[in-house]
């Protein structure tokens, strides 16, 4: 079917599985966008409703002022420029949009049905807006429709607002179609990988398959008066005629993703990383004690970083080293380490001891590097965190310690080392969501370090 006009840099062409690929033209630079995509639609999560701007999707802050919308007091928008452009569709649900959340059909759902029949409401809404969506082949709603549907039917009707979707012209075949499509096509839209919104955006799902190692990931961008953009960035270089990749779960999820491949978009998963996963077979429990779990720990940080010593000035960051993972470290790649590590750094980042947290922090940092790809936004927001934690070291401690610890220029050595290290990686991923995110807390960082 005929695809709108797609950038030089990239081509389709046949995948043996999963129908079709998109792979790179040409050589793409790491820290590139590939393609920057407008959503056919979105809808907000529950908890971001008043928050956010139901337009532009911007937060509620000191610059941006949310009113509601008069009609049904259940929209909000950051002022007249949003509201009207988003009147077009607005004007097709807003009379009726409180008594179809009211309904008993709506009000039984559970909440990730209520949000795809949201979403699915605001799709109607968003037709009769325009006609053209349904009209034009190389349209946005035929590309959807386009896709391959998930693996099993959602089994009953999608509950919609039958007056929005009478004016759309929808038959209830398509509203099946359509709704068939979610599960494996949406996109959850997050700002500093905090998720806010869902959005359908046919065309990234059409031209990107999933790997556990991606060269590529999506960010949204926010601009004021304009709806959400999703951009696809390259997280490393790319060669010409390789596939470019995004990741459609956290590649963390090490035990669990292969079945929710298979159970929610229909693939088993062939990339490296799994395959390696399928070679180990059944990933040995973690050690019981606190002893064998401190070995294992010390075992890992020694195999990915095994020129750290007691600084960390010489720090790297590793790449590929999933593969030759020996066997006393599998029991670390049970999902129920990394989240013991996370919690465990998180209670001691916040609330102390910082030796504690940044000892457990530099394991986390090694398991990341061995299961993330290179330049995974995750791996750049620990190293801030990272970061974070040995400023508080600083100045936290009382004025004894601090001189200590400054003169002795370790903690100061280590604010600097995880700030480079992260805006290494977030410097990649680039500018996204909302302001005040994690480049921007780098440069103040950096500035409070040459201020000492
Ligand atoms: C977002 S769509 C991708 C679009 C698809 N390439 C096409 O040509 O329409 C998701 C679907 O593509 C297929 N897919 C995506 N990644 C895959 C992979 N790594 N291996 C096999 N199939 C994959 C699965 O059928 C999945 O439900």
């Amino acid at each position: 079917m005929e695809l709108l006009p797609l950038p030089t840099s990239i081509r389709l062409e046949p995948h043996p599985i999963a129908r079709d690929q998109t792979v790179a033209a040409c050589h793409i630079s790491s820290g590139s966008i590939v393609i920057s995509l407008p959503p056919l639609t979105t809808v907000l999560l529950p908890s971001e409703k008043g928050c956010r701007c139901d337009y532009c999707f911007r937060r509620d802050s000191p610059d941006v002022h949310l009113r509601r919308c008069t009609g049904c007091a259940s929209y909000w928008y950051c002022g007249a420029q949003c509201q009207d452009m988003h009147w077009a569709v607005h004007k097709n649900l807003c009379k009726a949009f409180n008594r179809y959340c009211a309904s008993p059909d709506f009000v039984k759902l559970a909440e990730h049905e209520k949000l795809d029949a949201l979403l699915l409401t605001h799709l109607a809404a968003q037709i009769t807006s325009n006609s053209s969506p349904r009209s034009t082949p190389a349209s946005s709603l035929s590309t959807f429709l386009n896709l391959r549907p998930g693996p099993f039917s959602k089994g009953s009707r999608p509950v919609v607002c039958s007056m929005t979707v009478k004016r759309s012209g929808l038959s209830s075949d398509e509203l099946e179609a359509v709704y068939s499509r979610f599960g494996n096509n949406n996109f959850a839209i997050h700002s500093h990988l905090t998720t806010y919104a869902h959005g359908v955006f046919p065309l990234a799902s059409r031209l990107f398959n999933h790997s556990c190692l991606p060269n590529a990931a999506a960010k949204f961008v926010l601009s004021p008066s304009e709806p959400i953009h999703m951009e696809i960035v390259a997280i490393r270089d790319i060669s010409p005629g390789e596939e470019i990749c995004i990741t459609y779960l956290d590649p963390a999820l090490l035990q669990s993703r292969q079945q929710i491949f298979e159970l929610t978009y229909g693939f088993t998963c062939l990339c490296p990383s799994c395959a390696l996963l399928n070679r180990i077979g059944l990933i040995p429990p973690l050690p019981e004690s606190d002893s064998e779990l401190a070995s294992l720990e010390r075992a890992l940080r020694t195999f990915v970083f095994p020129f750290h010593e007691s600084g960390v000035s010489d720090l790297r960051l590793p790449t590929g080293l999933l593969q030759n993972i020996p066997s006393e470290l599998f029991p670390a790649l049970c999902e129920s380490y990394l989240t013991r590590l996370s919690e465990a750094f998180s209670k001691a980042s916040h609330d102390g001891p910082f030796d504690i947290a940044l000892d457990v922090g530099l394991t986390l940092l090694a398991l990341y590097c061995l299961i993330y790809p290179p330049n995974y936004p995750q791996i750049g927001t620990h190293l801030l965190e990272m970061a974070k934690t040995a400023w508080n070291a600083i100045i936290l401690a009382d004025d004894d310690q601090r001189k200590a610890a400054v003169t002795e220029n370790d903690l100061s050595e280590q604010v600097r080392t995880y700030l480079r290290l992260s805006r290494d990686v977030l410097d990649i991923f680039g500018q996204e969501g909302d302001p005040g995110g994690p480049l921007e807390e780098i440069r103040v960082l950096y500035s409070l370090l040459d201020g000492m």
